[in-house]
């Protein structure tokens, strides 16, 4: 059992101790926290060893009924790997405590590249991870067009990618960003920062990106346009996307037109949090023109890079190959189940496989 450790237990934190609790070959040390919150208290509710992340801290949580197993160093140097999701730059302040203990380190996007020896997307650059000490799992926007570029590069090569990302204002518990009702360029500057940060794992791809920040906390919304390297059909590059085991293609005629309704499907769908873990491109929106491919896609913040995490453990103990690791993490979490008359879990869709010609 692979044992992993948690530190920074928020909006992306607690999903991931969630989905290592739920795979066969891991286990969670335990996750560490500043303060003694609600969210501390679900932690505990869930089995898992809480730990302060401010040693001056630690006398709070048993004030607040809450026993701790340690401090964050003691967590640190028990677990085989640790997956840092405090706030942006903190992972990077975290990362002195990791080494100090040997102990293998998963960032989040937030950080820069600089913080770990690669950016990682499973169905991208699994390989490039395997037994490295420190990994960066790219933001939610970077992971949502790496899983699109990475088979659209293999099918068909990729000359330019051009994206307009339209980001959410904050996730649903951030009220320290509202209440919001703006449309902000976001950042004014072009490219936005995350092209760039698609270039961390594809080094010679030519892509533009930029970004706008709306009053929403459901999803991302991309509005691509890629110039492929030969000419195909929308037909085909339909069927490319839907061999993707972490790409949904929204089927035409059932109502998912909207952010909004597409998280209702997945509370419907009995998804842990609403969670979406694939990237949704409406099936509708896929077209071609001689190499030109244009789409629109969702992207769920909150939880597309939680089965990238999962795959990183892997990759860092180099304890599976890409495929076997992507379709473990798939089956586990419910990517990938039979029995959806919409195709949302289509159980032919698999981890790295492409659509036959
Ligand atoms: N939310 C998103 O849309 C996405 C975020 N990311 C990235 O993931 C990372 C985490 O983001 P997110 O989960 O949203 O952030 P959150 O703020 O939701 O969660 C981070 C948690 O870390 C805890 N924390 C704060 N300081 C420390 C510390 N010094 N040591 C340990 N824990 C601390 C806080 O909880 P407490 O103080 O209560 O312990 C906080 O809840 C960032 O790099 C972000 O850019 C990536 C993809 C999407
Ligand atoms: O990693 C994210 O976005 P990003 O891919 O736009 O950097 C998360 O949605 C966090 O975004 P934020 O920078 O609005 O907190």
């Amino acid at each position: 059992m692979i044992r992993v450790g948690v530190n920074g237990y928020g909006t992306i934190g607690k999903r991931v101790a969630d989905a290592v609790a739920a795979q066969p070959d891991m286990e969670v040390a335990g996750v560490a926290k500043t303060q003694p919150n609600f969210e501390a208290h679900t932690a505990v509710e869930r089995g898992y060893s809480m730990y302060a992340a401010i040693p001056e801290r630690a006398p709070l949580f048993g004030d607040a009924g809450i026993e701790i197993a340690g401090v964050v160093d003691e967590l640190v140097a028990d677990a085989d790997v640790i997956v840092d999701c405090t706030p942006s730059g903190i992972g990077a302040e975290n990362r002195s405590m990791y080494a100090s203990y040997d102990t293998p380190a998963i960032f989040q996007g937030g950080e820069d590249a600089s913080v770990a020896q690669v950016s990682f997307n499973a169905r991208a650059n699994y390989d490039d991870a395997r037994g490295a000490d420190t990994v960066r799992v790219v933001s939610c926007n970077t992971t949502g067009l790496s899983r699109l570029v990475a088979p659209l590069e293999e099918e068909y090569g990729v000359e330019k990618v051009r994206a307009t990302l339209v980001r959410r204002g904050g996730d649903p518990s951030q009220h320290s960003r509202g209440p919001i009702n703006d449309i902000l360029p976001d950042p004014i500057g072009i490219p936005s920062h995350h092209g760039p940060d698609v270039q961390t794992i594809f080094p010679d791809l030519s892509i533009e990106t930029m970004g706008l920040k709306v009053p929403a906390t459901l999803m991302h919304v991309h509005a691509l346009n890629v110039t492929l390297g030969s000419d195909v059909t929308a037909a085909h590059v339909r069927q490319l996307l839907e061999s993707q085991s972490r790409v949904y293609v929204i089927p035409e005629g059932i109502g998912l037109d909207g952010a909004g309704r597409l998280k209702d499907f997945a509370l419907d769908a009995g998804r842990p949090r609403g969670d979406l873990w694939e990237n949704c491109v409406w099936g509708e929106s896929i077209a071609v023109e001689g190499r030109d491919l244009y789409l629109f896609q969702a992207v769920h913040q909150e939880s597309d890079v939680v089965p990238e995490n999962v795959d990183a453990v892997r990759a860092v103990t180099d304890s599976a190959d890409a495929e076997e690791s992507i379709e473990r993490t798939n089956e586990t979490l419910g990517i990938g189940l039979a029995g959806d008359p919409t195709g949302f879990n289509d159980s032919d869709r698999v981890g790295a496989e492409a659509a036959d010609d």
